[in-house]
Formats: C-alpha cells, sequence, structure tokens
C-alpha cells in the first residue's frame, strides 16, 4: 500500500495555466508516477497547456474537451480510450459562472446565468463520469474528485450563484459516489481555502475572503496549489481506498470557524 501511481493514468480536466490548482493536481500526480491526460476548453489556452506537460518528466497527452457540449464529451473521451486505454482517476477542476453573478445579491440572479453555472460548475461532473462508465474505461479501482468551496456550504459575500452550484456539486458527489460504489469507483471532492488562480480573479471580493482566511483560519495561512495536489494524490492512491462521498477542506482549517 503506497501514494506510488507507477503504471497509472489520471484524467485532468481544467489546466489554464501553472498557477491552476488542476496543475498543482497534475504535478503531485506525475511526481508519483502518473500519466496524466490533459484535457482543456478553449482553443486558446490549447499551446499553455501542451507546454506545462511537457515539463512534466512522465508521459502526457493533451486533448480539448468543451464540457457543454455531450458529443464532444463523448468523442473525446473515446479518443482517450483509444490512446491510453484504462485510466485510473479524474481530477474535474472546471467551474465557471457570469462575473455580474459574483458580485451583489443572489437574489438578482438571471436564469441564463443561473443555468450556465449549473450547466459548466455542477453537471459536467455528471457528464464526464458517464463518459468514463459508457466507455467502460475507468479501472476497477478508479477514482474520480472534484474541487468545491465552503461556499457551497454556507453563505460566502459574493460567491453567490456559484455557491449553489457548488451545492449542487456537492450533492452529485455523493449520489455518483452511490452508483458508482458497487464499481469499485470512488467519487471524493476537495474544499480548497481561497487560491489566487485565473478564475479566482472573476470574483469580487476574493481578496478580503483571502486576507480574512490568512487572519481567522487555525493554521494562520493560506494554502497552496501544491498541499491541494498533494491531497489529491492521497484520494487518487490505494491510501484512501476506504473513502467515498467524502469531501476534504484543505483550508487551514477555515471551514471549522464560525
Ligand atoms: C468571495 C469568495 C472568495 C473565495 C473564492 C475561492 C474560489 C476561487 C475560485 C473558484 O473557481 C471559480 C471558477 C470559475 C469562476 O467563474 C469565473 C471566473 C473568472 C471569470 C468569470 O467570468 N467567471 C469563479 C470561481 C472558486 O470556485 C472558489
Amino acid at each position: 500500500m503506497s501514494l506510488s501511481l507507477e503504471g497509472r493514468t489520471y484524467v485532468v480536466m481544467g489546466v489554464a495555466n501553472k498557477r491552476s490548482i488542476a496543475w498543482g493536481i497534475s504535478r503531485s500526480l506525475a511526481n508519483a508516477g502518473a500519466k496524466i491526460v490533459f484535457t482543456y476548453a478553449g482553443e486558446r489556452l490549447g499551446k499553455n497547456v501542451r507546454e506545462l506537460a511537457d515539463t512534466l518528466e512522465t508521459e502526457t497527452f493533451v486533448y480539448p474537451c468543451d464540457i457543454t457540449n455531450d458529443e464532444e464529451i463523448d468523442a473525446t473521451f473515446r479518443q482517450i480510450k483509444e490512446e491510453v486505454g484504462t485510466i485510473h482517476g479524474l481530477a474535474h477542476c472546471i467551474a465557471f459562472a457570469k462575473t455580474e453573478d459574483l458580485e451583489g445579491t443572489f437574489v438578482e440572479t438571471s436564469r441564463e446565468g443561473f443555468k450556465i453555472a449549473h450547466d459548466i460548475s455542477a453537471y459536467s461532473l455528471t457528464a464526464v463520469a458517464n463518459a468514463v462508465q459508457k466507455n467502460e474505461m475507468m479501472a476497477e479501482n478508479g477514482s474520480i474528485m472534484t474541487m468545491t468551496y465552503l461556499g457551497g456550504e454556507r453563505v460566502v459575500k459574493n460567491y453567490n450563484v456559484m455557491g449553489v452550484a457548488k451545492a449542487a456539486l456537492d450533492a452529485s458527489v455523493r449520489y455518483l459516489a452511490n452508483d458508482l460504489g458497487q464499481h469499485g469507483i470512488r467519487v471524493n471532492a476537495i474544499s480548497a481555502g481561497p487560491i489566487r488562480t485565473l478564475s479566482a480573479k472573476g470574483i469580487s471580493g476574493f481578496s478580503s475572503s483571502l486576507k480574512e482566511m490568512e487572519e481567522k483560519a487555525p493554521l494562520r495561512r493560506g494554502v497552496t496549489t501544491e498541499e491541494v495536489g498533494n491531497t489529491a494524490l492521497f484520494l487518487m492512491s490505494d491510501l484512501s481506498k476506504g473513502m467515498t462521498g467524502e469531501t476534504l477542506h484543505v483550508d487551514g482549517g477555515y471551514h471549522i470557524i464560525g
């Protein structure tokens, strides 16, 4: 029983640049010996992701995947199965909400804004889990993880519709864990504290939330993408094989503070 991922392959969805949480996860998994399959959204990111992938010592693959398109998800996962065969896990690090819905009041959220946030930030996990299942490409002891945030458990100013979408994502983790457990596939979430990523720039008041965490969290500091990556390594490894439907907080303990 170890943290080694030698001989295993993992799909990591959502790398944008070197500050991405998905990139921290990729480095941890690659350093443990895994091969990494990257998927990204938006042609402009492709070059970025390919350049980052090439800096890893391990074998890597890079595919575009627009997770709002069911045909594209199925086609991408069929291609991944063709090229790498069985995968041993998947890290879903994908979310989006319109900037106008990440400030001000939640009550004013538009129907379109609510739909977009839930489609990309919550439903996409179920869509990719379904594609992996249908293509019978996940190993028996497979592990799926996603990224969530405290704003889905309780009100965090400005997080608004993304918080409601994260609540849907958190419940999805539990229902997917129940469906896939009999196939030996585990489904868990990491709830990370605020980290200054490209996505974080879209949230009004991010800096004050980060400052509050550094002052109030039991560890009195922020967390890094490396720390999230190492917890992801634990969730992908056999050391967590008794865990599913769980959310692990990598937030310096902030979530225990009222
Ligand atoms: C006020 C909350 C402070 C802490 C927020 C921590 C956090 C940071 C980034 C998170 O990921 C996203 C991903 C997409 C997202 O939507 C965006 C991002 C950039 C531009 C845009 O139009 N939408 C917002 C946050 C996230 O879910 C949670």
